[in-house]
């Protein structure tokens, strides 16, 4: 097969830093144009030290021509501005979209939780949900998941499928900084994220709280996110009530079989809990499941390295997908430790 030849737009950022990190040690790959906005002209090596074979690179300007020849482009820009992009790429080419504008199916929702028009759903890139992989075979456009998503809906699927639980969830999710992406913003200076973990969009403000429930067949979904002092890392604590009784081998029994083939879910060992720390860099989803029997309550806790199975990883599994190739080529479960 001839190498893959691989664009990315926002090149400068956070996601399309990961993404050039795994595409870097991706056997079938070869990296083809590199784009921003402002900082169109300067070199990767700016923004990305950790790039060292592509830090001479210069960033080209973000349009339609500059993807032209390409059999992937990725597309690592804020909310809004892949709509108009990924119309402009042709049929031929394999647009994945990190940012939202494709994830959801409700043309309503989207207008309530983003604004604006919908710019219609693509075949959504976690293969891990039953019924999605499918999806992703031979497909020329996939919408990456929201990072929260992708911890929730992986902790709380197999517990809904099999009808532990009611579809009444509730999730509270710690979150690294890196999940902001790189803009400034005033909660997220040094001094105000340091020493401190602090609730946001409390009250189910979250625009991740739609994807979420799409995810989970719309279930009702209490969301609260927390932002705590670390660069990477997703911490999901999900729970919902169970309709009978069963006891904590039983949901782990569920777990095992629901993810038995899946290379990337690793249910740990019982009696172990997921930690953000064991999942840095690698597309690995640590996953434990119990019960409370007090509170009648499932409780599953995922942990994901937000940028890696959270988003750059996680998009080229399911590029892996769509192009036939092996699922797991260029990906890694190991993590970085301590
Ligand atoms: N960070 C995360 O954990 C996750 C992020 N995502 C999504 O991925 C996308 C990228 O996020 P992230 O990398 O964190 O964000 P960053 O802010 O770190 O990077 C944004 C990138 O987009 C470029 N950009 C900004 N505005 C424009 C424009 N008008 N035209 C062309 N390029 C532009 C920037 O270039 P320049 O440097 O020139 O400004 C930069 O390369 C977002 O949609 C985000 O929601 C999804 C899941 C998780
Ligand atoms: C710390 C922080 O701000 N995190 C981001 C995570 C969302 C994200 O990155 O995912 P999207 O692709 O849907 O934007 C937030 O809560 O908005």
């Amino acid at each position: 097969m001839h190498m893959v030849r691989v664009a990315v737009a926002g090149a400068s950022g956070y996601v399309g830093g990961e993404l050039l990190r795994l595409l870097l040690a991706h056997p079938d790959v070869e990296i083809g144009a590199l784009t921003a906005g402002g900082n169109a002209g300067t070199t990767v090596g700016e923004h990305q030290p950790h790039l060292v074979p592509l830090a001479d690179r210069v960033l080209g300007d973000t349009t339609p021509d500059a993807f032209a020849g390409h059999d992937v482009v990725f597309l690592a820009l804020p909310h809004g501005h892949s709509a108009e992009l990924g119309a402009a790429l042709g049929d031929d080419t394999l647009v994945i979209d990190c940012g939202a504008d494709h994830r959801l199916v409700s043309a309503e929702d989207w207008t309530r939780w983003y604004g604006g028009e919908h710019a219609g759903t693509w075949p959504y890139g976690l293969p891990e949900l039953p019924g999605a992989r499918e999806k992703l075979v031979g497909t020329k456009r996939i919408a990456v998941p929201g990072c929260y998503p992708t911890a929730a809906s992986l902790a709380l699927a197999p517990a809904l499928a099999a009808d532990l639980v009611s579809p009444d969830v509730v999730v509270v999710a710690v979150t690294g900084t890196s999940g902001a992406g790189k803009s400034l913003k005033p909660n997220l200076l040094g001094s105000e994220v340091m020493g401190s973990a602090s609730a946001y969009n409390v009250g189910g403000l979250h625009r991740h709280t739609p994807e979420i429930a799409q995810n989970l067949n719309g279930a009702t979904v209490s969301f609260t996110p927390v932002l705590a002092p670390m660069a990477r890392g997703i911490l999901a604590t999900c729970s919902a009530p169970l309709k009978s009784t069963v006891d904590s081998a039983a949901a782990r029994a569920v777990y095992t079989k629901a993810y038995a083939d899946e290379p990337f879910v690793h249910l740990l060992p019982e009696g172990t809990w997921p930690a953000t720390a064991a999942t840095v860099g690698g597309n690995a989803v640590h996953l434990q499941v119990t019960v409370d029997p007090d509170a009648g309550r499932l409780v599953a806790v995922a942990a994901i390295d937000n940028l890696t199975k959270g988003t750059a990883g996680g998009a080229i599994q399911s590029m892996n997908i769509a192009l036939g190739l092996p699922e797991t080529a260029g990906l890694s479960t190991v993590g970085v430790a301590p």
